[in-house]
């Protein structure tokens, strides 16, 4: 799945600056988005992006020291950003716990908003850029980003960044884009790899709500891909799972 994505990934940045000069791409945590990223690491045809021509943005953060081992941008550099040549001033990372706005989660939030409607285009009448593709992960309980069931932060409908609080995956402090600034994406690619991925996207997948299961509210303007191994799509209904091959 990971290689599947990494080179569908590829196609598509590559598409977008072709057609528009630059590609924005959203980035997840977890361990189906590092995944994606070391395979696109391990990819040659990773060569035919222009990375000095490519933004990339996060769905969520871990609000954690920096340089913590557990923190999103962290784990992305190991697993890709280390290893190509990327223009420092497009990586936009979301704010470290002892960063210019303390332990303040909303006021490090409310940074990366503003940063989002700085770069957003006037056209397109939105608070954030029209992301090419938006890549989350599903958690096991259905959340994406720092997006968790029932929580606040996915009921938000104003604003596009929210500080979160009282995670039940730790660490309880985050931020996270919201569901609006996630439906601002062009394309919104769920992954999801692994049996214990099968509940959450049969559930997701199934008419859930997205206050009880947030990946249900998770798409994009042109498009939604959900990108799942057979053991995480294991438990779809019938009707939306692939036919058996011959
Ligand atoms: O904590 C997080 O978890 C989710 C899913 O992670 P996984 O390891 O279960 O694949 C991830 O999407 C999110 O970005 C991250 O902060």
């Amino acid at each position: 799945m990971a290689r599947a994505a990494a080179a569908r990934l590829i196609t598509k940045i590559v598409d977008a600056q072709a057609a528009r000069g630059a590609a924005s791409v959203v980035l997840t945590g977890g361990r189906n988005g590092n995944g994606l990223l070391a395979a696109l690491a391990e990819s040659p045809a990773r060569d035919a992006i222009d990375w000095s021509r490519l933004d990339l943005w996060w769905g969520d953060e871990r609000f954690l020291p920096e340089g913590d081992p557990e923190r999103n941008v962290t784990q992305a550099h190991k697993a890709l950003l280390d290893s190509v040549p990327l223009d420092p001033a497009r990586v936009h990372a979301m704010a470290p716990s002892d960063g210019p706005h303390g332990s303040d989660v909303e006021a490090a939030a409310e940074a990366y908003a503003a940063e989002l409607a700085a770069a957003a285009q006037p056209e397109n009448h939105a608070s954030v850029p029209a992301f090419d593709v938006l890549l989350l992960g599903v958690g096991p309980d259905t959340h994406v980003a720092s997006l968790f069931p029932e929580l606040p932060g996915v009921r938000e409908t104003e604003l596009t960044v929210v500080g979160v609080r009282g995670a039940p995956k730790p660490p309880p402090n985050r931020i996270s884009l919201t569901l609006p600034a996630i439906r601002a994406a062009r394309e919104v690619w769920l992954l999801a790899a692994g049996e214990d991925k099968a509940n959450a996207a049969a559930i997701a997948l199934s008419g859930a709500g997205e206050v009880q299961a947030p990946a249900a509210g998770a798409y994009g303007r042109s498009r939604t891909l959900w990108l799942l191994d057979a053991a995480a799509a294991s438990g779809l209904p019938r009707e939306l799972y692939p036919p058996a091959s011959p």
